[in-house]
């Protein structure tokens, strides 16, 4: 049987397409997922062996795409130790400056994030590379939104920067103050940025929480993109469509400039 999805972009009908990096653009939700194991699983093998739960470590799958995928960093560390009953301070005690905190244990995943892109680098997914050219040489604006601090770092790593026509990020979302998906904030400044209204913009994303915050700002059309298994999951948080890749997307309804 022929799952493949048809999807169609009505050119006519949108001016701007605004893209989540990792996992549409790029290919580091894996390398976010592996970062996010090493540092849980260090942190909660430390927990049982000073006297807490027994060690039950990280789902790589099941927890990455529940808790951590599409959030902020910060927001991560909450909602996964939340999901095992735990919680870490937000700042140390001043008699114990060793304890553990939220933002340390972010750090910590950091690290390890930054050194596996060093080692291994980052591949841009050739089915979104193709669509984003493809719509720019039809007029229609790209932005790209991520709750990540290091997008810019690794759209350079794939060379991919200069694709979008706008850039709305980890680090704007801590400047602005800007809540995390699935608040649809940083996808609602991104619409500002390219001077269009969502209901004229579609949004694409491959996390739960991203699918959400698409659906809640009010866009168009909301394309999910299922690099998890999550097809049903992505649909029952507001996908109006999904795809497995975004090669999958037949754009319609508009000629190419001359
Ligand atoms: O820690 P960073 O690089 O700021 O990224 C924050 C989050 O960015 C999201 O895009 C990823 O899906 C998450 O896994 C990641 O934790």
């Amino acid at each position: 049987m022929n799952h493949r999805t048809r999807a169609v972009l009505p050119l006519d009908r949108i001016a701007a397409v605004i893209l989540d990096m990792d996992g549409v653009i790029t290919d580091t939700a894996s390398v976010h997922a592996a970062a996010w194991k090493r540092a849980f699983d260090e942190f909660l093998l430390d927990l049982s062996r000073s006297g807490g739960p027994r060690f039950r470590p990280f789902d790589l799958a099941e927890d990455y795409r529940r808790h951590v995928d599409g959030r902020a960093r910060s927001d991560g560390v909450r909602a996964f130790l939340a999901s095992r009953g735990l919680a870490l301070p937000e700042t140390a005690p001043p008699d114990r400056p060793g304890t553990i905190t939220v933002s340390a244990l972010g750090d910590r995943k950091d690290r390890y994030f930054r050194d596996y892109v060093d080692r291994y680098g980052v591949t841009a997914y050739p089915g979104t590379v193709r669509l984003v050219r493809r719509l720019r040489e039809r007029g229609v604006a790209t932005a790209v939104v991520s709750a990540s601090r290091n997008c810019a770092a690794v759209l350079r790593a794939a060379r991919v920067s200069d694709l979008f026509d706008a850039r709305v990020d980890g680090v704007d979302a801590a400047r602005l103050e800007l809540p995390g998906k699935p608040h649809p904030a940083l996808f609602l400044e991104a619409a500002r940025r390219l001077g269009v209204s969502p209901d004229d913009a579609v949004v694409v994303e491959d996390s739960l929480a991203g699918v959400e915050a698409g659906r809640r700002g009010g866009f168009a059309l909301v394309v999910g993109v299922d690099r998890a298994h999550q097809r049903a999951e992505l649909r029952a948080r507001g996908a109006h469509v999904v795809v497995a890749d975004l090669a999958e997307l037949e754009l319609a309804g508009a000629e190419v400039s001359p």
